[in-house]
């Protein structure tokens, strides 16, 4: 689903990206992990072509990242996003789904709505939102595109414990994507994923969930 061969970049002289290949498969949910300035959001960043591709091939759903159509195959939450204050959560989500669509799925916005739990709270002002709703209302719009595969840069930054459990509870439920998610908490990557990509001094190696829980602790708690 997600393939990258041969990735490397580098800003003026710092090679952050080394020959990296990864090979995610269909409706696997990969933690990309590493240290700061390890390179993640590089690599994201490259996947999505929001910066230029320097070195090698990504292809997302077998598309080609150089051609425009893998856009929609692919869903981004990014860590931070902005939502319009003065709207509803409801008609946040009509908003953006209006830019994906002309015909509004209004089923879809009710299903989406009732997934991350806020159908109840779908007429507030999100004003009146926590930080855990907004981010739930984030997913809420990011899944109404309902693509195969979704990339969510560190999706529970800044959230509570509660809220937390209640994005990774969403997240385990999209049992038919494929997901990569960056992350820097060992507990929330054991609890949702099934792979981890580990990226260090520009290279990737990528574990099944077992292997990566089972390998140095020294190495581990540099994630
Ligand atoms: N636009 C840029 N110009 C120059 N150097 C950059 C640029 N963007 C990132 N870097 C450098 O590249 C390296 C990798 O950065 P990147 O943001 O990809 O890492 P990261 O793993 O996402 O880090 P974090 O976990 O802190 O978000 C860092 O040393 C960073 O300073």
């Amino acid at each position: 689903m997600i393939k990258i061969e041969n990735l490397s970049h580098a800003y003026a002289k710092q090679r952050v990206l080394d020959d990296v290949n990864l090979h995610i498969l269909k409706n696997e949910r990969c933690a990309l992990v590493g240290r700061n300035g390890a390179g993640k959001s590089t690599m994201i960043h490259t996947m999505l072509g929001l910066i230029p591709l320097q070195v090698g091939s990504i292809t997302l759903g077998g598309i080609s990242n150089k051609k425009q159509d893998w856009k929609k195959v692919v869903s981004y939450l990014p860590e931070k996003f902005n939502l319009y204050p003065h709207l509803t959560g409801e008609e946040n989500i009509r908003f953006f789904a209006s830019l994906a669509s002309k015909k509004l799925d209004e089923e879809s916005i009710d299903e989406k709505l009732k997934l991350v739990s806020l159908h109840e709270a779908r007429k507030d002002q999100i004003t009146t939102y926590s930080k855990g709703m907004l981010q739930r209302l984030g997913l809420a719009i990011m899944l109404y595109y309902d693509s195969d595969i979704i990339i969510l840069d560190e999706p529970t930054s800044g959230l509570d414990p509660v809220g937390r459990k209640e994005i990774l509870a969403i997240i385990k439920s999209l049992t038919n994507k494929t997901i990569m998610m960056a992350s820097h908490h060992l507990n929330e990557i054991e609890e949702v994923c099934t792979h981890v990509a580990y990226l260090e001094k520009g290279k990737i190696t990528k574990y099944s969930i077992e292997e990566f829980l089972s390998v140095d602790l020294k190495e581990r708690q540099q994630a």
